[in-house]
């Protein structure tokens, strides 16, 4: 049974960094349980204010980087190093300032090489990493993923899951390519729900007024077609973590303030 929990902090700097020492703490939890961790990432300013949180924390020393396995939730597709991708930003912010196994960082491809042009292929790519590291006794096409981050756009979507757009439908690939995307880059990898709903928490961290009108009717009741983020919630647990703005248009009852 997965319970779903609101917390909301001040403002967006306070919610970094507390949603930052609740990643550490969870990450060093999951070691402890089992000997590594698996986090996927998101890109935008608040999933990458996160990680730049975490670096600056002294706590990150308490994880054993070299048995984290990072993943990414969507990316932009785009030519390696691109400023843009969420790689980039998440590289910059963190994982070149910690020592992270270069190989148990598993980027989304960029738009070069073999994959230049072509981010079905990509995507298919993508699939096989994640099933690569999928746990053979599990039954499933992707890792046991401890903690899966996630933005949200003004319009309610998560990763590159965009209202009502195709891959919102998609019940048996584990990642697609998404054309024609109204964030700008307009092509993009994302995981699907399916793969958001494996994981065993999926936290959101939200920070802003105008996501208050998402927020508002994702803890409502909306539909994942209309509210992606509706539709992301953890086996275990789905964290929503707020600052004041993205929770300003809570309904009652729903409203648990973590500071004043
Ligand atoms: O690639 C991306 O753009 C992100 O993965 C996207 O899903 C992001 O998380 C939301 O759009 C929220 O972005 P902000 O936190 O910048 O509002």
């Amino acid at each position: 049974m997965s319970s779903t929990s609101v917390i909301i902090h001040r403002d967006p700097d306070v919610l970094a960094e507390a949603a930052a020492a609740r990643l550490i703490t969870r990450v060093v939890d999951a070691q402890a349980a089992r000997g590594h961790a698996s986090v996927v990432l998101t890109g935008g300013r608040i999933g990458t204010a996160m990680l730049a949180a975490v670096r600056r924390s002294p706590a990150h020393s308490a994880i054993d980087w070299p048995r984290v396995d990072i993943w990414w939730g969507d990316e932009r597709f785009l030519p390696p190093g691109d400023p843009e991708r969420n790689e980039t930003q998440a590289r910059d912010a963190l994982l070149d300032h910690v020592p992270i196994e270069p190989a148990r960082v598993h980027p989304m491809p960029a738009d070069d090489g073999e994959f230049a042009g072509d981010p079905q292929r990509a995507a298919e790519a993508y699939r096989a990493s994640l099933a690569a590291a999928a746990q053979p006794s599990a039954d499933s096409d992707v890792p046991e993923f401890d903690v899966l981050m996630l933005g949200v756009g003004p319009d309610g979507h998560v990763a590159s899951l965009f209202p009502e757009f195709p891959a919102l439908y998609e019940e048996e690939r584990a990642a697609v390519a998404v054309h024609g995307s109204p964030k700008p880059p307009p092509t993009r990898i994302s995981l699907t729900l399916p793969s958001i709903r494996s994981a065993a928490e999926v936290w959101l961290t939200v920070a802003g007024e105008d996501k208050a009108a998402a927020v508002r009717m994702a803890l409502s009741g909306a539909g994942p077609t209309q509210i992606p983020a509706a539709g992301a919630t953890g086996r275990h647990a789905t964290m929503w973590l707020l600052d004041q703005g993205a929770a300003s248009e809570l309904p009652p009852g729903l409203d648990r303030r973590a500071t004043a």
